[in-house]
């Protein structure tokens, strides 16, 4: 329940006095309730219209008037008196409910904020550690089962005020049924606890099953293809059955412990309520006024602490959906890039990139995924990137050529050595700043359904049309789009579908161009582009050489053949580092052995626009 107050809290602190406002309002509201219901009867009973005498203090003496009016005044008095009541209380309700619905959402609306605040300013590594569909998981249906929590408790809140409220005025009607029905009421609730416990431990269930359905139904879907053309339909359609089946059996469990809670509640009404007449009649020989007075209190009461456990049974379900929510806002806090990253994200005020003068270097830095592990994804490497210059990395597959680059991003830290921007450490405003001036195209880029127009303006929103084409022709994308019917309107599907391979890459290229970078990262980037396209896109980075630092990973020569500068990696060591002839050269190099002796480099002509995979040897 502490992480249920965690979040109470947070609505208080948040909502401040509007809620506070509301619960007074509350309070005004069932008061009315209470007496428009409760005091129907002494009315009644006091008018003379019902036979008897029900006694209340000092209401009997307030309401002795009526009886000085005939009957049909008096009750046309006392239902009027009710009717009044009861309608300013319905229409006090409903605003009530319209405050306490629209202090409800700003909550979650802050809440969302603040969790995808969180998330975006923690640090590359945070995701690194986590299976995305898990973060996905909890940023929907969790935070669906933490809205209806929140909900709920405000829910409950309003029914024990009102619960509370109408205990005193049946205890002034009658004090010893009420505090009897109050009695069978605690030590029933007592009784429920194991409910509302085996509903806690039947909502950590739905969690895990829920994260389970959502990372698989993420990797079926992004591997439909596969799926697809393996036919593996099949093994898929048995793992849904499977895990469908397994949330069936779950809501099912959950439905018999609220059901069996709520029969428990139901039948003990029934019990009591006989029990109660049964003695007043036999024992006290009480008249039917009390018995109706025993019948009022018990039916107002008793619904009111069915509907707590209730209420309580569902929260506790929720409890681990809190929890969830509250561990992933609480690590990604915990993992935030620097002190200032989520000041930084609400900050609209536009970074000034860097300009640097000399270029980045690393200093024996030391790199690994896991502290526990013995080896290094990257070990003691020094190497210097001039400014606006070319430099290409290459190495097997595994060689470290992407960590190199997420560590000279600032993506990832390294765990000895430093990261020098013209040798002063990649820190601080200088790390925003840099950050600012890097255009990084994946090889696996993010398309979004939607229009080419509108990846592209994703990273420059304000960017003119004119401005699109200039970036657009530079990545060698621009005859393609001409051809589609709607050009910059076309849609491309889910990350980028509708268009092949190739078109993708040219197309990211370009927006990342249109940023106009100081530095340029290509990791693998133009691996599935035609002979054609290739050579374009190495005219364009001929170009920008001079005015930008261009860092390359590429498997094709082709791509690096003009690279001022070639680091080799092997098995996270820079073995080799140099300029492309000087490195040809070197017979007993890796970088020969990775170009393949079957090339003429001695005279440096080998085969022109050929595609050759480093990775391969
Ligand atoms: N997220 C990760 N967690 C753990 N180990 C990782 C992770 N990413 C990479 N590695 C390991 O670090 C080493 C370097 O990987 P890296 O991706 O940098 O190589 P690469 O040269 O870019 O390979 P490729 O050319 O195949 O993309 C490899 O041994 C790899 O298994």
């Amino acid at each position: 329940m502490n992480i249920v107050l965690h979040y109470v809290k947070q609505l208080t602190s948040f909502s401040g006095r509007r809620l506070y406002f509301n619960l007074a309002g509350m309070v005004v509201s069932s008061l009315l309730d209470g007496i428009g219901i409760l005091l129907l009867i002494p009315m009644l009973s006091i008018s003379g219209i019902v036979d008897g005498n029900v006694s209340i203090p000092s209401m009997d003496e307030a309401l002795s008037f009526l009886r000085e009016f005939p009957v049909s005044t008096g009750l046309i008095l006392v239902l009027g008196a009710y009717l009044v009541i009861s309608v300013t209380q319905f229409i006090m309700q409903r605003k009530l409910n319209m405050q306490n619905v629209d202090i409800h959402q700003s909550f979650i609306h802050e809440l969302r904020l603040r969790s995808y605040r969180e998330l975006l300013s923690a640090k590359w590594e945070f995701y690194l550690n986590r299976r995305k569909s898990d973060i996905i998981n909890t940023l929907t249906a969790e935070m669906s089962r933490v809205n209806t929590g929140v909900h709920l408790c405000m829910q409950t809140t309003t029914s024990i005020i009102f619960t509370v409220i109408q205990i005193g005025l049946a205890l002034w009607i009658s004090a010893p049924i009420t505090l009897l029905v109050v009695i069978s009421g605690v030590l029933l609730a007592l009784f429920s606890r194991r409910f509302s416990k085996r509903s806690m431990a039947l909502g950590r269930v739905t969690v895990e099953l829920s994260q389970q359905y959502m990372a698989g139904i993420t990797d079926l879907f992004n591997g439909i293809k596969e799926v697809k053309s393996n036919r593996l339909e099949h093994s898929r359609m048995k793992w849904v059955q499977m895990l469908s089946g397994k949330l069936r059996q779950e809501q099912r469990e959950f439905t018999r412990i609220r059901t069996a809670s709520q029969l428990l509640y139901k039948i003990s009404s029934a019990v009591l309520i006989a029990a109660f007449i049964y003695t007043s009649v036999i024992f006290f020989q009480s008249r039917p006024e009390q018995m109706i007075v025993i019948i009022v209190i018990f039916s107002r009461l008793w619904p009111r602490f069915i509907n707590i456990q209730a209420n309580f049974e569902q929260v506790s379900s929720f409890i681990p959906a809190f929890r969830s929510l509250y561990e992933l806002q609480k690590h990604s806090n915990e993992e935030a890039e620097h002190q200032s990253a989520l000041a930084e994200i609400q900050d609209l005020r536009r970074t000034e990139p860097l300009r640097m003068k000399q270029g980045i270097g690393c200093r024996n830095v030391y790199f690994r995924y896991r502290s526990e592990e013995s080896g290094y994804a990257l070990e003691n490497v020094s190497l210097q990137i001039p400014v606006n210059q070319m430099t290409a990395i290459v190495g097997r597959s595994g060689a470290g050529k992407s960590t190199l680059i997420d560590l000279i991003m600032g993506l990832i830290q390294p765990e000895e050595g430093e990261v020098l921007i013209d040798g002063k450490p990649l820190t601080g405003e200088k790390l925003k700043q840099f950050r600012h001036s890097i255009s990084y195209v994946p090889q696996d880029p993010f398309l979004f359904h939607g229009s080419i127009r509108d990846n592209l303006l994703l990273v420059e929103p304000d960017a003119t049309d004119e401005r699109i084409w200039e970036a657009l022709e530079l990545s060698a994308a621009a005859s393609f789009i001409r051809q589609l019917p709607q050009r910059l309107d076309t849609l491309i599907g889910d990350r980028g579908i509708k268009i092949s391979g190739g078109e993708r890459q040219r197309l990211v290229l370009g927006r990342a161009l249109l940023r106009k970078p100081s530095i340029l990262v290509l990791d693998e980037a133009t691996s599935a582009l035609d002979t054609e396209n290739e050579t374009k896109i190495q005219e364009v980075l001929d170009q920008l050489r001079g005015k930008t630092t261009i860092l390359v990973i590429a498997h094709r020569f082709s791509t690096i053949r003009n690279a001022d500068q070639v680091i080799v990696l092997d098995q996270g060591r820079i073995v080799q580092n140099g300029d492309y002839k000087q490195l040809a050269l070197e017979q007993r190099g890796l970088f020969r052995k990775l170009l393949g002796a079957r090339r003429d480099f001695d005279n440096n002509q080998p085969y022109e626009g050929e595609v050759y995979d480093w990775r391969s040897n």
